[in-house]
């Protein structure tokens, strides 16, 4: 695969918008334009700050080392065990609410199969084999399919603002937060709209460990989220009144609600159309980094102990798991879902600022170090910290509700 550069930015950028973009404007819908641009830059500059903590750490491991490996190097067994266990129920938890996602959208195409409940299930085991199959033969192929649903993506996206854009209205951007404490209670859901770094490893691999093309396509590829996250806000609050918006929420507050709307106001009947595609290409395309990085975060684990397993048991336990689960327990997953925030948050957050600590004082002379000192290390984990108890802070009223 030529420019492999340009295939792992592709990557970070289709991991990174998925069902989390769609949640965004119901979210902010209370918020206001202006101040969802502020939580929009603030949290890219947050999570691409601490997704190059990684690069500045792979520069002291073998460049095919997972996180697991990072972590015992920094902070022994312990660090491998928490680090591994969170990391993994993340990825499994999010790839089990994209294979129920992808299930119930196939099965919309497929004929009743028995009853709806088993088309469903067989939909299910349809969309993981259709598109495990790539994850499984390699990061290369992953590559080269992802070139295809992430261009589709955005030729999606490109109809979807044509259609939106010319009904902007400026008076409708310059609206107001409601309540300004919306913007912190909205942070969890923007906070992870920006994640994609479960993947990190398997890209750090692919590009041999190479720092500078690792950087590039992690500024790259959550630079283009950033940019299409500023559009669809632009698009969405520019195109509702405040009011319109939160009638809508309290009618249908899901991207069906959403999308009826932008329907009826734009006049168009295909915008629904569109919006789900784009909505199905988001699933695959994260799904696909997904997996990628659960698969080669369970390869760390095996070889930690000594077993050297073939990508088809590695494929057969990243994706049986999930489809069990979506199928019969999605309560568990939802459950763990509930939780995604503050997983997340720790490995990808808390995590890495730890370990570049330690790292700072043991290699005072690598070649590549993230910018800002031991001050926005600190920085990024307070906000990283505060944007996990924040979900507690709402449930116990101290701060208002949004949709996500
Ligand atoms: N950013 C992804 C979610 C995600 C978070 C963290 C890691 C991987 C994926 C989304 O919006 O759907």
């Amino acid at each position: 695969m030529k420019n492999k550069t340009f295939g792992s930015t592709l990557i970070v950028a289709g991991t990174t918008i998925g069902g989390g973009m769609l949640a965004m404007p119901l979210t902010s819908a209370g918020i206001g334009f202006g101040f969802t641009m502020v939580l929009l830059v603030g949290l890219w500059l947050l999570l691409c700050f601490s997704a190059l903590l990684f690069v500045e750490l792979y520069q002291t491991v073998d460049s095919d080392a997972g996180i697991g490996t990072l972590a015992e190097k920094y902070y022994g067994t312990f660090g491998r065990v928490v680090s591994t266990a969170v990391l993994i129920i993340f990825l499994y938890a999010i790839l089990s609410a994209y294979v129920s996602g992808g299930s119930s959208l196939l099965a919309a195409f497929l004929p009743t199969i028995s009853d709806a409940e088993t088309t469903t299930r067989i939909a299910g085991v349809l969309f993981t084999l259709l598109f495990g199959v790539f994850v499984i033969v390699g990061t290369t192929s992953v590559d080269a399919v992802n070139r295809l649903l992430f261009t589709s993506k955005i030729l999606a996206f490109l109809l979807v603002l044509v259609l939106l854009l010319p009904k902007v209205s400026v008076e409708n951007l310059l609206e107001m937060p409601i309540d300004n404490a919306l913007l912190i209670s909205a942070s969890p859901i923007f906070f992870t709209a920006f994640g994609f770094h479960g993947s990190i490893p398997s890209l750090n691999k692919y590009l041999d460990g190479n720092v500078k093309a690792l950087r590039i396509s992690i500024l790259v590829g959550t630079a283009i989220p950033l940019v299409a996250y500023i559009l669809w806000q632009l698009a969405t609050h520019g195109v509702l009144s405040q009011t319109e918006f939160l009638q809508i929420l309290e009618k249908d507050p899901t991207l069906n609600g959403l999308a009826e709307a932008a329907a009826q106001i734009t006049g168009s009947s295909i915008i629904g159309a569109v919006v789900r595609i784009f909505s199905a290409l988001a699933l695959i395309t994260s799904f696909l980094g997904v997996a990628l990085g659960l698969l080669e975060a369970l390869d760390d684990l095996l070889k930690r102990v000594n077993i050297q397993a073939n990508r088809a048991t590695l494929g057969a336990m990243t994706f049986i798991p999930p489809m069990l689960f979506a199928f019969f327990y999605p309560q568990g997953f939802i459950a763990a879902l509930g939780y995604a925030g503050q997983m997340f948050a720790f490995y990808a957050i808390v995590l890495p600022i730890a370990m570049v600590w330690k790292l700072r004082s043991q290699y005072p002379t690598l070649a590549y170090r993230v910018k800002g000192g031991k001050a926005s290390l600190l920085t990024a984990l307070v906000i990283g910290v505060f944007i996990v108890i924040v979900p507690f802070l709402i449930e116990q009223g101290l701060l208002p509700k949004v949709v996500g």
